[in-house]
């Protein structure tokens, strides 16, 4: 089976093709900046050079078409016919408490996606866009989606309860969710896979730390506790979004600089992070650069970031009594050589001891870098949400034509 996974944002589109025979990755890419004039698809076939073309793209629809077409196409294409794509899977962010696992898109799914845009008012609109774009330009095609929250909904009620009001649980949900599961999931399995040990046995803190960033503690293979909240935007610092903060931060600051409550979150949400402090770059590539130059407040955004992300891996330990393995994964986790090293410098009371040379090597698959001494194993580990999600496309739609 062919599988096209799909991950759309407010203004980008990221795709893979997946032939499931093999689990193998015929064609990716990435539609940038839609809605405005000049839109970029970035269309790259396994076998075959990458491609770049600018137009006028200025809705989702015309971006999965446009998809299509490279996909397709005589020259850059991998397919003969679109017909020959037989699911789609797309990434959703918020689930809410109704999905614990993907689903076969209905339209009471879509409904209920559509309930919880309150819940993730950056994250669900677009997935929504993504999908009836896919049902528009491939009527018939079964569609799944995979939700970042799902799994997470093991996390007890003492974890995921905010110590308010509990009538606002009721009315409105509002309660801890997290986000990044698909990931969590994924690096989770395949560390205790790459240990060779079972994960039944094992406590591990997984860092996704990409753009946005989150951490879980996963004991015995499930998620007990996660740093992300009601909206990705609560735990870590991160690019552009601030993490933890006194609530009381958001009414003082509204208040005495007339903020609405759309400003207030676009300020945290969009202008916080790592962007805010060092005044130039949310990307982590930027500031370890301005601070191996010297730069005063990459410097700082460097350490708070750091200083942050530490203080967490310290709280999930605590958490679950113990740490067997830590793992680092997504663009900052699994290329930041720096952010690494001085993260485990300081968890020397846990027993953590990295091996610099290990820690330098670069590679694509799985690996240690914890010395032999170390009391916890500390990995580099790959993220795959989109084969996740291939997969959990594959095996749903399979189910579903048993079932007919
Ligand atoms: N070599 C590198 N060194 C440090 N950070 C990196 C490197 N490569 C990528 N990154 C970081 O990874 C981030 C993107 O991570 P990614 O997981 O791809 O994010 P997302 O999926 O949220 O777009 C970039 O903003 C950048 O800060
Ligand atoms: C949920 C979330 O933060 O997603 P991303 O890392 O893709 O921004
Ligand atoms: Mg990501």
């Amino acid at each position: 089976m062919k599988v096209l996974v799909i991950n759309a944002g407010s203004s980008s589109l990221k795709y893979q093709l997946y032939n499931m025979e093999d689990e193998s990755v015929l064609a990716k890419g990435l539609v940038e900046r839609i809605g405005m004039d000049s839109s970029i698809l970035t269309h790259k076939p396994t076998n075959k050079e990458e491609v770049t073309e600018v137009s006028e793209i200025l809705e989702h629809t015309t971006a999965i078409r446009k998809v299509l077409d490279k996909l397709t196409d005589k020259e850059h294409g991998v397919l003969n016919s679109v017909d020959e794509i037989q699911a789609i899977g797309h990434r959703v962010v918020h689930g809410g408490e109704t999905f614990k696992g993907s689903a076969l898109v209905t339209g009471e799914v879509k409904a209920e996606i559509r309930r919880l845009f309150d819940l993730a008012p950056l994250h669900n609109p677009p997935a929504i866009m993504g999908i009836n774009a896919a049902e528009k330009n491939m009527p018939g095609v079964p569609q799944v989606v995979a939700f970042d929250t799902a799994f997470h909904q093991t996390m007890e009620e003492k974890v995921f309860l905010y110590p308010i009001p509990r009538v606002l649980y009721k009315k409105h949900h509002v309660r801890r969710y997290g986000a990044h599961g698909t990931s969590h999931q994924y690096v989770s399995k395949a560390a205790a896979a790459y240990l060779e040990r079972p994960i039944e046995d094992l406590k591990i803190i997984t860092c996704h730390i990409g753009n946005g960033a989150s951490l879980t503690a996963v004991e015995g293979g499930v998620s007990v506790d996660t740093s992300m909240g009601l909206t990705p935007l609560e735990g870590l610092m991160m690019g552009t979004r601030s993490g933890d903060l006194d609530p009381a931060v958001v009414t003082f600051v509204m208040n005495k600089e007339e903020l609405s409550i759309s400003e207030v979150n676009s300020m945290l949400n969009k202008h916080s992070g790592l962007l805010a402090i060092s005044g130039v770059s949310s990307d982590m590539r930027d500031i370890t650069d301005g601070m191996e130059a010297g730069e005063a407040n990459s410097t700082l955004a460097f350490e708070m970031y750091e200083y942050r992300l530490r203080k967490y891996i310290g709280a999930y330990a605590a958490a679950m009594n113990g740490v067997d393995v830590i793992v680092f994964t997504a663009g900052v986790g699994e290329n930041s050589v720096v952010v690494r090293e001085k993260v485990c410098q300081n968890l020397s009371y846990l027993g953590v001891e990295i091996d610099p040379e290990l820690n330098k090597i670069r590679s694509g698959e799985p690996r240690r870098i914890s010395s032999a001494n170390s009391k916890v194993e500390v990995l580099v580990v790959p993220t795959n949400e989109e084969l996740v999600i291939a997969r959990d496309t594959n095996r749903i739609v399979q189910e579903a034509k048993q079932a007919q």
